[in-house]
């Protein structure tokens, strides 16, 4: 069980206990049905179903090109959906792999970029004390590190409050320990606020130590379903195991399931080899 704080961005009142595997609410927070989408001739995502539950975290593994982006674009209301069955919520905010700060705006200035009412400078500050970046308030972006500037954008998501929160690979340019303590971060403040989120990774250790739930897609259709309920803490000995496996359902990204991966040799029998071969 987590000890958190009820979620109120302005005043954090009693705490509330949370489990890591606690059961969501019935009504899915985001829901496709059937869901197409094409680029010309091609049907990038093939009638594809999809419900999230509110709070869950889902991960969204597939192979370059399987209509990831796609979808989260989708999920994050920028691309056409009009005439099918999607239902989003209002309040949603995504985090890109590049933080995208303004560099002639200060770093809370770019927290608070767009929005409106009272005390918006409060507001930011806020949000980028959650993320540990208090003291860096004034500060101009390209004066950050990778990991602060991710922060910022993970502030600048925050202060919107969103019931949905999609992130597109927002760790893969941090180095490792960077990641695992954003990783900390993404979670704690998880817990705190509860928003859905989705999460584009190509890590798939990433995926399990982070998910409620994993999601693999290949060619606009989801293929492979995981659902975790070992406790986020108690996962390493799990990671062992299911990493094979969805690395099986993966392939290693550059062979495809067309690929002929039948090596000949003239003095031997054909050699069958493996996509998870270390090429
Ligand atoms: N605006 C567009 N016009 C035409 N084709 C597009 C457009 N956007 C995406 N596509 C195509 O749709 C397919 C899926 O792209 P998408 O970016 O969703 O894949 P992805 O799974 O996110 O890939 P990656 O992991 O490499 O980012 C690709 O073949 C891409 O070329």
């Amino acid at each position: 069980m987590n000890a958190i704080l009820s979620h109120n961005r302005f005043g954090l009142t009693e705490p509330v206990y949370r489990s890591d595997t606690e059961a969501y609410g019935t009504k899915p927070s985001v829901r496709l049905r059937g869901f197409t989408r094409r680029f010309g001739d091609n049907a990038i995502i093939d009638g594809l179903d999809l419900d999230l539950a509110p709070g869950e975290l889902v991960s969204l593994l597939g192979r370059s090109g399987s209509g990831k982006t796609t979808l989260l674009r989708t999920l994050a209301g920028l691309d056409g959906t009009s005439g099918q069955d999607v239902s989003i919520p209002a309040a949603r905010a995504v985090v890109f792999q590049d933080a995208r700060l303004l560099p002639w705006k200060r770093v809370w200035e770019n927290v608070a970029l767009g929005l409106k009412g009272k005390d918006i400078r409060k507001r930011a500050e806020q949000a980028l004390r959650e993320v540990g970046l208090g003291h860096r308030l004034d500060a101009w972006p390209l004066t950050l590190s990778g990991g602060e500037a991710q922060r910022t954008a993970l502030a600048r998501a925050l202060v919107r409050d969103p019931q949905l929160l999609l992130m597109d690979e927002p760790f893969a340019a941090l180095d490792a320990l960077t990641r695992l303590r954003v990783h900390e971060l993404v979670l704690k403040l998880w817990r705190i606020h509860k928003p859905t989120v989705m999460l584009v990774t190509h890590d798939v250790d990433e995926a399990i130590a982070l998910s409620d739930r994993i999601l693999v897609l290949d060619k606009g259709r989801i293929v492979a379903e995981e659902r975790i309920d070992t406790p986020r803490g108690e996962r390493l000995a799990l990671t062992v195991a299911l990493r094979e496996k969805l690395l099986g359902c993966l392939g290693t990204g550059h062979i495809s399931e067309d690929d002929d991966l039948t090596v000949v040799f003239d003095d031997k029998p054909n050699i069958p080899f493996s996509p998870s071969d270390p090429f």
